[in-house]
């Protein structure tokens, strides 16, 4: 079954009070922030808290990311092999542009993996996309290692760079979600929206979730915990939506015992396509609490 990835939070990563409690609140990954969230003098700093906590705090079943500063910097060498050596399990390139850039920080943490006898591959990916030049190549980037977990909109740097700035309706990103989303899709890999940071704006907010929930994105980049509930919300599915699915995979079992891959549900066709939909929204239903292992409704 493929993780869930519904929320991916931001932890600045020169703050210890939000490094030590960031496992508290149930984001499905946690991702330490070495770049822009940290200024130039706290950089080192930063390293090694995050280096520390990597080793020593436990975060439950929260996936570990760190977004490290860029090779083109003088941090990017130094963060990599810090965070391999720690064990983190992705590593975030921030700002890509090109498939040569993922190509280039997978070397180095191949070298860093051999450096400290790791077990090379063992360090996933992931490729955050800010620019134009990056978005369309965003398809190409996505493919660029077979370490890769998936790709992620980052829309504060591409507004800036594109001279316009967030509007409600999310016309400006239109375009950079469906290269991103269609660029994952192909690859195979996740597909990640991007941050919304006015974050007492819970209406914004929830808006702004439905329209990449509705596209079909994994999951968002969050930078505070109250946006985590809000977007597990959103991506639960519904009472109906759970019937439906449990529906769908009693039909298709029945179905496979008479040697058939289709079947007939309440006059609509029940395929492939139709019982993968059903798997995951069974697999959100189970991560959202609403069913036991089994499958049973809890309210039932
Ligand atoms: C926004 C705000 C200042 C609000 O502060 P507030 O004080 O109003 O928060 P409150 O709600 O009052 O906090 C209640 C309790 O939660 C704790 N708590 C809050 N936030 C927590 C957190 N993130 N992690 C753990 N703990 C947290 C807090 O410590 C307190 O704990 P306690 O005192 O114990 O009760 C704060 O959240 C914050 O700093 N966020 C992180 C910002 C950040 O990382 N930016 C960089 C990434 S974006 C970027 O770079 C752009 C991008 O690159 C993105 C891309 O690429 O996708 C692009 O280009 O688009
Ligand atoms: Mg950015």
């Amino acid at each position: 079954m493929e993780r869930l990835r519904r929320t991916m939070m931001f932890v600045p990563g020169n703050n210890p009070a939000m490094i030590k409690d960031a496992g508290i609140y149930g984001a499905d990954s946690i991702m330490f922030d070495l770049e822009d969230s940290v200024s130039l003098t706290e950089k080192d700093t930063a390293r090694m808290l995050v280096f520390e906590a990597l080793q020593n705090v436990d975060y439950g079943n929260s996936e570990l990311v760190v977004r490290i500063n860029g090779l083109d910097t003088d941090m990017g060498k130094a963060d990599i092999y810090a965070m391999v050596k720690a064990g983190v399990e992705v590593i975030r390139l921030p700002k890509t542009e090109t498939p040569e850039d993922v190509v280039e920080t997978e070397k180095v943490i191949e070298e860093a993996e051999k450096y400290f006898g790791i077990e090379v591959g063992r360090t996933h990916m992931m490729a955050a996309i800010e620019s134009a030049g990056g978005v369309l190549n965003a398809p190409a980037i996505a493919k660029a290692s077979d370490r890769l977990i998936g790709i992620a909109l980052g829309a504060e740097d591409y507004v800036t760079m594109m001279k316009t700035r967030r509007y409600p309706d999310g016309a400006e990103l239109s375009f950079a979600r469906n290269m991103i989303l269609h660029g994952a899709r192909a690859a195979g890999i996740a597909a990640f929206d991007t941050v919304y940071s006015d974050v007492d704006n819970t209406e914004g907010f929830n808006h702004e979730v439905e329209i990449i929930h509705e596209l079909g994105f994994d999951g968002k980049s969050v930078i505070n915990p109250r946006q985590i509930p809000l977007v597990n919300a959103i991506y639960a599915p519904t009472e109906k939506e759970i019937r439906n699915a449990k529906d769908v995979l009693n039909a298709i079992e029945e179905a496979h015992k008479k040697g058939s891959g289709v079947i007939s549900l309440r006059g609509k066709m029940v395929d492939k396509p139709v019982v993968a939909r059903a798997q995951r929204t069974m697999a959100l239903a189970k991560a959202s609490h609403l069913v036991d292992e089994e499958g049973n409704i809890y309210a039932e």
